[in-house]
């Protein structure tokens, strides 16, 4: 059956125009653009659809806040449990933060007096989170003695089963609605689940029985409320879209959305969802023409097959049936710069120690050829490299290591996973230890050249993140605290201040299609801009052919950026 989708707001498209597509800055009610059936991809259950042809950068479905939003356990004390923004801790992380205009410098956050286990950002969230759902979940979290803290699932499944209890009538249809997702809408999902991992299906059920026990075991008419509960445990958590400030890249939470979390997963997708805090969007990477099933990626989908099959599996319980996985091991994102065999060989001993220490996951990284004593070898080095991005505690030393041994292989080259997971690791490591100029230049490596291999699409957020990460460094490099080294950076041709205006610009031409303009990081870069803008008596156009003559230094500068200058 056929569901069209249709209600709220869409920015509207002012991009690539073709006769199919729609005139640039044709309103259009929002979220009518797309439609809910079969999946093309086999065995995937429904999908999200274009009604209509999108440009990039287009919105193509909108919703003002998900159905579901819950913060991490950590995240509860200092983001607001409605909008999700995040408010600094310390006064070390409010002076970082204001120092590259992060919006958590001046964000305070307060607790529910009732609960004291979750807390907003103003009066205005509270008071919208009190009616919408916080008050079914205030009474039952508020004995912290009795009630541990909460995975987000389950604080999502009490406050839909709060509502359910309070107008059934009303939520109904949406309780089914959720529940028609897979898994659970799969008749096969669940053993699925139980096939892959019995005990995650026993969590699931256990969690799922936590939110209904705690909610006083609700009698809800004629339904099943004990298995509801189970339902919406298992849906929400395996179907949840992570949420991150798209900022500093933190882990806020998870949401789930029936319109959104529509969407299946492609590792090469065509769209990306972009959560605006508490807006959530999907915009389109590319062309998208009408009737093109719409995919978004669930994960990183610039790792190798192996690494993406397993994720999927392991987070989401699926296999990857998109058309990158079908083609299996043989693209970009696994290739090698050499062949194993051809691995140097003063690398060998320290790679055959890796073998032993990571035999049990070697399949994982193992790459296809004909010589398996090599193969072991680069797939153990690989396993060492994703062990230390997944450490959280790795130190900027370790992971320096890690990209030397990499790149000092020459098997991998600088674009190649996780070589990119690892330089922003460690940028943002330089940049808590005050390394402002390391950040930087990491920061540039990662702008000028490993972003556009690895997302070539113009309209990739994490490309403009990147951007506006380096022109925040550049900010605090032309501050009086660095005066020494911008006056040396300059006699070598580097004008940081004229740099910073290729950003700037670049910001503000693009955040409107990528982010949206009335969004808290377009409002961010529009008041840079004019903040900046008013201090300068130089006419754009002129800015504009200085920074045409100093963007080769920046350039260079990403160029010699080698592991010798780690
Ligand atoms: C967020 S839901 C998407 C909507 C879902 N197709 C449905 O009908 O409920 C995610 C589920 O869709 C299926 N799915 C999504 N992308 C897939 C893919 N690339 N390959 C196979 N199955 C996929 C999996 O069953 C996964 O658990």
């Amino acid at each position: 059956m056929r569901t069209v989708i249709k209600n709220r707001h869409q920015e509207s498209s002012s991009g690539t125009k073709r006769s199919a597509r729609r005139p640039a800055n044709a309103k259009m009610p929002a979220n009518e653009g797309v439609e809910v059936k079969q999946s093309q991809i086999l065995a995937a259950g429904q999908g999200l659809f274009a009604r209509t042809a999108f440009s990039p950068g287009d919105t193509v479905a909108a919703v003002d806040r998900p159905l579901v939003t819950e913060l991490e356990i950590d995240r509860m004390i200092d983001t607001c449990a409605w909008c999700c923004h995040r408010g600094a801790t310390n006064a070390v992380e409010k002076a970082m933060a204001a120092s590259i205009g992060l919006p958590q410098s001046f964000i305070e956050i307060k607790s529910c007096t009732g609960c004291h286990r979750v807390a907003y950002c103003s009066r205005a969230c509270q008071s919208r989170a009190w009616k919408r759902e916080h008050r079914y979940e205030c009474k039952v979290i508020k004995n912290a003695e009795e009630v541990p803290d909460l995975p987000p699932g389950v604080r999502g499944a009490i406050k839909i089963l709060g509502r359910l209890k309070a107008e059934p009538d009303n939520e109904y249809a949406r309780v089914r609605n959720i529940l028609k997702f897979w898994p659970v809408g799969d008749p096969n999902g669940l053993k699925e689940i139980s096939t892959q991992n019995k005990k995650k299906l026993e969590d699931l059920q256990f969690l799922g029985s936590a939110a209904w026990l705690y909610m006083g075991k609700p009698n809800i008419d004629t339904l099943d409320p004990k298995s509801i509960s189970i339902g919406l445990v298992s849906n929400i958590m395996s179907n949840a879209i992570a949420l991150s400030a798209g900022l500093d890249g933190v882990a806020l939470g998870i949401g789930f959305d029936p319109l959104l979390s529509s969407a299946n997963h492609s590792c090469d997708p065509n769209a990306s969802l972009v959560f605006n805090q508490p807006g959530h969007e999907i915009r389109a990477l590319r062309n998208i023409e009408a009737g093109e099933e719409i995919f978004i990626s669930y994960i990183e989908a610039t790792n190798p097959f192996s690494v993406r099959q397993a994720e999927l599996k392991e987070n989401y319980f699926f296999t990857c049936r998109c058309t990158k996985c079908k083609k299996g091991v043989n693209l970009e994102a696994d290739k090698f710069l050499e062949q194993p065999e051809n691995l140097k060989s003063e690398y060998h001993k320290l790679a055959d120690k890796l073998v032993s220490r990571h035999e049990s996951k070697l399949s994982r990284f193992l790459v296809p050829g004909n010589h398996s004593e090599a193969q072991n070898r680069v797939a153990a080095i690989e396993a060492e490299a994703y062990s230390v991005l997944e450490n959280e505690r790795a130190s900027s030393d370790e992971i320096k290591e890690m990209i030397r041994m990499c790149i000092g292989s020459k098997m991998w080259h600088w674009a190649r996973q996780p070589i990119p997971q690892l330089c922003h690791r460690l940028g943002t490591l330089y940049l808590e230890s005050g390394s402002v100029y390391q950040a930087f230049r990491v920061g540039v490596k990662l702008h000028l050249e490993i972003l556009p291999i690895m997302y070539p699409q113009e309209f990739y957020q994490a490309r403009l993140i990147g951007a506006w990460t380096v022109s925040t460094l550049i900010n605090v490099l032309c501050g009086t605290a660095h005066e020494e080294l911008y006056k040396e950076l300059a006699q070598g041709g580097i004008e940081l201040r004229v740099l910073y205006f290729g950003f700037l610009f670049y910001l503000r031409e693009h955040t409107p299609r990528m982010f949206g303009s009335n969004t808290p990081f377009g409002k961010l870069i529009e008041t840079t801009y004019g903040q900046i803008m008013a201090g300068v008596s130089i006419p754009e156009t002129e800015i504009k052919e200085k920074i045409q003559v100093a963007w080769p230094s920046l350039e260079a500068l990403a160029h010699n950026f080698t592991v010798s200058s780690l």
